[in-house]
């Protein structure tokens, strides 16, 4: 096949890409209409919506995510390209400009009617899976679209190379930083801790969130499962940390006082380590994919602003961002689900967290027709055994992808 061939979209079976993601206000007016799309209906109290606000407010009004999420659209793209594919990126919000609907009715005009969703959440959960895929039907609904174009869900990717990668590289940069300065301040022999955060849910949200058999393994929800998975893997595959102690605490807690989100706060674990000896924190943020507004501020004001008043040496990991490890590993993810892309074989997501995590997006709540089945079942890297029952499987990655029919 020529390449002017190959770049038809019906080679692919897919002819558009969705990036989905969560939104952020772009100035000062759009402060409160933003948090009031983020809260409605949800019961967050006032307070903390005004709380909040001040967040965004000293930011000028701007969350950084927009931004983020234009430079990783431009990654991605740049990425097709180099692999002469010709797959249109397309980029929709839940709670802000441009929003998922505007962007269904925008690919639909232009001629696509096969759509692959890739969410900027990396784990199964309510608000990073289920929500973007009620998010599609509600754009269904809103253009009357539903059954004209189809939108697919691509995987959760926490378990993946791409997603670890560039963690891997910021733990051991991160340690490299906080022994310097310990060192500087006279304190060479102190060992760092490694404290990885993710987003805090209410306890009764994480509790509804299954498979059983993830939590019968990790004796919790499966969102705290799936983060002390990732956890464990940095902590295993990064030689610098070795024998260091490491934990999993939560930021970013919302709703009301009296519900009980997942604990314990960062700025209350900091404060544990400090009085129990602890000198230097690395702050490792593996609940996000980009360093948009609750890493701002919960971890590089707040956080950061607990550690300096107990003398703590600190250092803040970065997300992943455009990490070139990152935007590549996504790409072959999203080729998971395209056959003969470029004619060559196609390329796949390499699952290095252990664990037979399945198709899992959440239990309660979600629409099962609207995620692709994942085509990612790699073995998993030497130095992290897989359980016995996390057998990888040969099938095609492009099983699912038919060719487009008009
Ligand atoms: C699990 C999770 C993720 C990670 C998965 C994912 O990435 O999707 C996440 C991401 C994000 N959350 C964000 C912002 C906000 N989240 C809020 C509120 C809430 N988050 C929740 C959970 C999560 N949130 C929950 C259970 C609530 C309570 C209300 C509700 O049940 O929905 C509120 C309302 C005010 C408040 O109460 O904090 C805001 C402003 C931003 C954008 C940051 C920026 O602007 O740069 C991002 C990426
Ligand atoms: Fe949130």
């Amino acid at each position: 096949m020529s390449r002017a061939e190959n770049q038809t979209t019906e080679g692919l079976g897919y002819d558009a890409v969705l990036l989905a993601s969560f939104g952020g206000p772009e100035g000062q007016d759009d402060v409160i209409p933003f948090l009031r799309n983020v809260t409605a209906g949800r019961g967050i109290p006032d307070e903390r919506l005004e709380e909040v606000a001040t967040h965004y407010r000293a930011n000028g009004g701007v969350s950084p995510i927009n931004e983020q999420n234009r430079d990783l659209l431009a990654a991605l793209e740049a990425e097709i390209a180099r692999r002469d594919w010709s797959l249109p990126l397309y980029w929709g919000n839940r709670n802000w400009d441009p929003y998922i609907p505007e962007a269904l009715q925008q690919m639909y005009d232009d001629g696509h009617r096969r759509v692959l969703m890739l969410v900027t959440s990396a784990y199964a959960g309510y608000s990073s899976c289920c929500q973007y895929r009620e998010d599609i039907a509600q754009a269904y609904e809103k253009t009357g679209l539903e059954g004209k174009i189809d939108v697919v869900k691509i995987r959760q990717f926490f378990y993946d190379r791409a997603f670890i990668a560039p963690f891997q590289e910021a733990l051991a940069a991160g340690l490299e930083d906080v022994r310097a300065q310990l060192a500087a301040k006279g304190e060479p022999d102190a060992q760092p801790k490694v404290v990885f955060v993710t987003h805090s849910i209410p306890t009764a949200v994480a509790d509804a969130q299954g498979p059983d058999h993830v939590k019968a393994e990790y004796g919790t929800d499966a969102y705290t499962a799936q983060h002390l998975a990732v956890a464990r893997t940095l902590m295993e595959t990064v030689p610098e940390a070795a024998g260091l102690e490491h934990s999993l605490v939560f930021q970013s807690r919302s709703g009301a006082p009296t519900t009980p989100w997942l604990e314990p706060d960062i700025n209350d674990a900091i404060e544990e380590y400090a009085a129990a000896g602890t000198r230097g924190v690395v702050v490792m943020p593996i609940g996000f994919v980009s360093d948009h507004m609750e890493v701002k501020w919960d971890l590089d004001t707040e956080a950061r602003d607990t550690a300096a008043e107990l003398g703590l040496a600190f250092h803040r990991a970065p997300t992943p961002g455009t990490h070139a490890a990152f935007v590549g590993g996504l790409v072959d993810i999203v080729a998971e689900q395209l056959h003969g892309a470029g004619g060559q074989a196609p390329a796949r997501g390499e699952q290095v967290v252990p664990g037979d995590w399945g198709d899992i997006c959440c239990v309660t709540g979600c629409r099962p027709m609207l995620t692709a089945r994942s085509g990612a079942r790699r073995p998993v890297a030497e130095s992290a055994p897989a359980p016995s029952d996390s057998a990888p499987s040969d099938s095609a990655p492009s099983a699912q992808a038919g060719p487009a029919s008009r």
